[in-house]
């Protein structure tokens, strides 16, 4: 039975980065999850890539036909965001292994959907101090920067990402993002053990 290798991790602690180079490593055979946002598309994103981007309507259609596996809602500064997982035919679990990014909160839902063993977590850590940095140089390069959101992002992390709420996840194995490579070494290898 295939398994969905599961990115989590505070914002700007490197997953879509990581995401893209475990995308990269052939041996592995991962597909990927994409999934559904209704935020505005950011400078260098793709559709179907990074997120299938949709409207509100869309997202309705999706819950109409019961095809919404989970979401969550933020309260941006820039409005409601939605973030979904839909069931929309990607995965075939008796086929392959998958690649997905999220949140503690949907990594929960998913094991519920998909089953308990199908759902592996691959929890990115990075200190704080240097999380900032990174995502406040990440932003000076978009050609409209959001600080403010950004600022949103990092406090409501530190609630959303708290120690109680890792640990009731059942998070046991941290990967840290310090060096790029030598953590992508570790999450294939980890991936591997568990192919
Ligand atoms: N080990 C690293 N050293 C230095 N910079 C890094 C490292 N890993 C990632 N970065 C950079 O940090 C920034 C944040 O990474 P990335 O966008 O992948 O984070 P993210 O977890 O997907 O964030 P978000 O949840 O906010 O979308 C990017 O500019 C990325 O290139
Ligand atoms: N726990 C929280 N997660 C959030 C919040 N706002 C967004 N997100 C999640 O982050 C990732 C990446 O989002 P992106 O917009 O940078 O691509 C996504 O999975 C969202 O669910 C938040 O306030 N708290």
């Amino acid at each position: 039975m295939g398994k969905i290798f599961y990115i989590m991790g505070k914002s700007a602690s490197g997953k879509d980065r990581i995401y893209s180079l475990l995308e990269d490593q052939r041996e592995l055979k991962l597909k990927t999850l994409v999934l559904y946002t209704t935020r505005p598309i950011r400078d260098g994103e793709e559709n179907g890539k990074n997120y299938y981007f949709v409207s509100d309507e869309k997202l309705n259609e999706f819950r109409k036909n019961g095809n919404v596996i989970e979401e969550r809602s933020y309260h941006t500064v820039y409005g409601i965001w939605t973030y979904f997982t839909a069931d929309d035919g990607q995965v075939n679990l008796t086929e392959s292994d998958y690649l997905g990014i999220g949140t503690l909160e949907s990594f929960m839902k998913l094991k519920k959907y998909y089953g308990e063993n199908a759902v592996c977590p691959v929890y990115i850590q990075v200190e704080d101090g240097e999380r900032l940095s990174r995502a406040l140089k990440r932003e000076k390069e978009q050609e409209n920067p959001k600080y403010e959101e950004m600022c949103r992002r990092f406090i409501a992390d530190q609630s959303d990402f708290s120690e109680e709420n890792i640990q009731s996840a059942g998070i046991e194995k941290r990967f840290q993002n310090k060096d790029l490579d030598n953590c992508v070494k570790e999450i294939v290898n980890y991936i591997k053990s568990m192919q």
